[in-house]
């Protein structure tokens, strides 16, 4: 594993020989979770080890300890994002922050809208999140109230509660269920998640673009219906923008791109970063939380006992009301039953994709610049040398013995360094303040006549729970 170049040693990462034009690209056909074959290959290459799909070379980390090295502290180091065909065609040309290389100009896009979030979560200048969640329990659970029964689907509810949650904070709008502009808002989310999938041909040959083909109709497609909505509520709020009165994100990312100039006083901030940071709230405020929390309610229902401490808990806390963000200080159970639930289902198997920006080193490894990383946050998650009985949903993994919620660093589902979730604060209020809600008005138990949720994920990257029904009760 040790190669020359330039009459320097490297110490190469070991891994699986790879075929001409190729690469390893077999390993992804086998029908396999990809994150369940790189844990069996670091079993036997080690748990840093490297691979090439097409001619690019990939390095996978799969042990809490090279993570933390290459994401902490080397962060700058990993800290780009290999640059996709089709996701960049999604993205105006990598103007966002989720897909963005890491660029200065990238950093002053992640630097505004995660100050951007966090002002409107705190409420500079309008309400905070906070309240404004609490009150999207109160409807959320009133919908469901008329719906209780032996056999229930809450997935419209539990939908129209993420996106009126994540279009209040971007765009200061909710909707009802039957407005077409939040259907179509929820089916453009949907579809471009699906067409996030590794070692698409077109992406690994990008010289294929020149022959048609279904993946680019679809993004095309695609591009169109949700520009029709993020589009237009730009130029709306543009229109009637007001540096007095901030409404919202789009507002005060609008009021960020009046501002910025650089030295030579050129737009560093443009239209385009503003609508694809709003695109971004959604892709990882709605598409994110949403699969966490059926994820949380899946075991639940699995779980009716954790349900029973939830339910105690609140009722010493503060009774019967609806919980609020305030009360978190009072919800350590519940809020460690959310990590819980991040852990078991970790559904960002492998991490966002990174790519080193400079030659550079993990594990006394040699990692050249512009390598893709992946991280293999479900084995760091399921490793039992990280954590007692890891395969059981035990809200304990987060709690001391005095019952105080401690994280392990073991925790990654919101990955790490500068590239790390910047939504993390607003999707643990959505979590706890939903699931408090929910479980303060209802039990959630098997359906009568159902089989009890499936909690085994298909093969796909990002781990999804499949669809299922509950029995409803009021309590
Ligand atoms: C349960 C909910 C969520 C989970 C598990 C989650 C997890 C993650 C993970 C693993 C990454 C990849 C980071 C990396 O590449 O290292 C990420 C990135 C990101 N998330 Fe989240 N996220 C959640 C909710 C949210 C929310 C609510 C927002 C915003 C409203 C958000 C916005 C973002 C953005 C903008 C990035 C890209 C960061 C960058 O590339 O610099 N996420 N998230």
């Amino acid at each position: 594993f040790v190669s020359k170049r330039y009459g320097k040693q490297y110490r190469l990462p070991p891994g699986p020989p790879a075929l001409p034009i190729i690469g390893n690209l077999p390993v992804f056909m086998t029908g396999k979770a990809p994150y369940r074959v790189m844990k069996n290959l670091a079993d036997k290459y080690g748990s840093v080890f490297s691979l090439k799909i097409g001619t690019t070379p990939f390095v996978v980390l799969n042990d809490v300890d090279s993570i933390r090295e290459a994401l902490h502290h080397r962060s700058v180091d990993y800290a780009g994002r290999p640059c996709l065909y089709s996701v960049s065609l999604m993205s105006r040309n990598n103007c966002d922050i989720v897909f963005g290389d890491y660029t200065p100009g990238w950093r002053l896009h992640r630097r505004a809208t995660a100050a951007a979030l966090h002002k409107n979560i705190r409420g500079v200048g309008c309400e905070a999140m906070g309240i404004k969640i609490t009150r999207e329990a109160e409807y959320f659970t009133q919908l469901l109230m008329k719906k209780a029964g032996p056999v229930v689907d809450i997935e419209n509810e539990l939908n129209l509660a993420i996106i009126n949650i994540i279009s209040q904070l971007t765009f200061a709008t909710r909707y009802t269920l039957d407005d077409p502009e939040y259907q179509a808002l929820v089916d453009s989310n949907q579809k471009f998640s699906s067409l996030l999938k590794p070692g698409d041909p077109i992406d690994v040959f990008p010289a294929l673009k020149i022959f048609p083909s279904k993946k680019l109709r679809l993004v095309q497609e695609l591009i169109g219906s949700r520009d029709a909505i993020l589009q237009k509520k730009y130029d709306e709020h543009l229109a009637t923008f007001d540096p007095k009165s901030i409404r919202d994100i789009t507002d005060t990312l609008i009021a960020t791109m009046k501002e910025s100039k650089d030295q030579n006083g050129n737009d560093v901030f443009c239209a385009d970063h503003v609508v694809m940071a709003t695109w971004d709230m959604f892709l990882g405020g709605y598409e994110a939380t949403y699969k966490t929390i059926k994820w949380a309610i899946a075991f639940l229902i699995h779980h009716p006992e954790v349900q029973a401490k939830i339910q105690s808990e609140m009722t010493a806390g503060f009774g019967d009301r609806m919980p609020t963000w305030e009360d978190r200080a009072k919800l350590p159970y519940l809020e460690a039953t959310v990590l819980e639930t991040l852990r078991q289902s970790s559904m960002s198997s492998m991490n966002g994709p990174r790519r080193t920006t400079c030659d550079t080193q993990v594990k006394g490894y040699d990692v050249a610049k512009d390598t893709t990383v992946f991280c293999n946050l479900w084995w760091v998650h399921h490793d039992p040398k990280n954590w007692k009985d890891p395969m059981s949903f035990r809200p304990e993994h987060f709690l001391t013995e005095d019952g105080k919620v401690s994280v392990p660093r073991a925790f990654l589902a919101f990955s790490l360094g500068s590239r790390a979730c910047i939504g993390s604060q607003l999707a643990l209020m959505q979590l706890i303040l939903l699931l408090g809600g929910l479980l303060q008005r209802f039990n959630l138990r098997q359906a009568v006549g159902e089989p009890l949720p499936d909690l085994e994920p298909g093969s796909e990257l990002v781990r999804t729970v499949g669809d299922y029904t509950m029995c409803l009760e009021v309590r």
